[in-house]
């Protein structure tokens, strides 16, 4: 519709008011950068912790990741290339408090550790452990710390361009548009096949992180389970299989030392609030709590909330198939606690 198109145009023209790719002198500064071993960032653990590395830090961090994953040989990824595609990624998170890089970085490589520590590689080809990475550095791009509820309050053009998981497909849409820019595409290796399937592994997992599109998948997920599945290899049980590791990485600061947990959340409810103060100013409408910055105090109850009805489930029928990624289940168990006894004290 000529409506759609405009909204199209409106975003595309908001990318196009500044260079959405990184420049050359910054990519070329990382190709020559040495990049530490993956244990100089404790790359392999549950609880990595990124609040001490700098930017320049988290982009050696994902060549990293990508050189122990061995994809840069095995798709012919140009370094220089992967160098820009990792700045540019960069580059189209925003500023916000939760949403930002940092958040991308952090579910990426807790991708990493799944794939390797949590040995769930061995299920994944090696497409899938591609697509998969970049899905998660690209999974909340151009966040503006705003929810699909908000587009759809605001009509935003955004919720005018897809009307469900709006931001998910917003997200998969700068995903592309980073890989169609100059020397910006990791994928210029790959045969038409392989590139299909890739495009088709990134799409999915993207679309996967929107938790209204969870819970209707976990429930499958589950039958799954119950029905003794063990090789995953039939196209839709590696789909489900994708997405629920896809939502496990993304909530997957519930599971880090308490310390990290509460400042992360710190943050997550900050940015909640922002929206919240939002309704109130632009829409004159009453938040919902948790993003209400006058029912604070009802938080740590909600992340209790959150704990039991998405976290734990989700981790538990995870780690029963896969044990060597209990320590999400049992870090979120430990997390629990704590959030429990902050619910009590109020
Ligand atoms: C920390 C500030 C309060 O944060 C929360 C409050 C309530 C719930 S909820 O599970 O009840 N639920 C989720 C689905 N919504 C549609 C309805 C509300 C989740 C969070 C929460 N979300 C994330 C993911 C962004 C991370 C995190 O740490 N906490
Ligand atoms: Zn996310």
């Amino acid at each position: 519709s000529a409506c759609k198109l405009m909204a199209k145009q409106k975003v595309a023209l908001e990318c196009l008011s500044y260079h959405a790719t990184a420049n050359n002198e910054d990519a070329l500064r990382l190709v020559s950068d040495p990049i530490p071993s993956a244990e100089t960032y404790n790359l392999y653990s549950f609880t990595f912790i990124d609040f001490d590395l700098t930017d320049e830090d988290t982009c050696r961090a994902t060549i990293r990741m990508f050189k122990q994953c061995d994809l840069i040989q095995k798709f012919h990824i140009p370094y220089d290339v992967l160098c820009r595609w990792i700045l540019s990624v960069k580059k189209n998170y925003r500023p916000v408090k939760y949403h930002n890089w940092r958040h991308a970085l952090n579910v990426a490589q807790t991708m990493f550790a799944m794939l390797k520590t949590g040995k769930m590689e061995q299920f994944m080809t090696d497409l899938e452990i591609l697509g998969l990475l970049v899905a998660c550095l690209c999974h909340d791009l151009d966040h503006r710390g705003t929810n699909n509820a908000f587009q759809m309050k605001t009509e935003s053009p955004l919720a005018i361009l897809y009307s469900t998981s709006t931001m998910e497909h917003h997200h998969f849409d700068q995903c592309v548009m980073i890989l169609n820019s100059d020397s910006n595409n990791i994928f210029q290796s790959l045969s038409m096949e392989d590139y299909r399937r890739v495009m088709k592994v990134v799409e999915s997992a993207i679309l996967s992180t929107d938790l209204a599109m969870y819970f209707k998948k976990r429930n499958r997920f589950m039958e799954v389970i119950d029905e003794g599945e063990f090789d995953w290899q039939s196209e839709e049980k590696k789909e489900l299989l994708c997405g629920m590791m896809m939502t496990a990485c993304d909530v997957s600061a519930i599971a880090k030392p308490w310390d990290v947990q509460h400042r992360v959340a710190k943050l997550v409810a900050d940015e909640f609030f922002d929206q919240g103060d939002l309704e109130r100013l632009q829409l004159n409408q009453q938040p919902v709590a948790m993003m209400d910055r006058e029912r604070r105090d009802e938080l740590p109850q909600m992340q209790v909330g959150f704990i039991d009805v998405i976290c734990l489930p989700l981790y538990k029928v995870l780690s029963e198939t896969f044990p060597w990624i209990l320590p999400l289940y049992e870090g979120t168990t430990e997390n629990r606690k704590h959030w429990q006894d902050l619910a009590e004290k109020v």
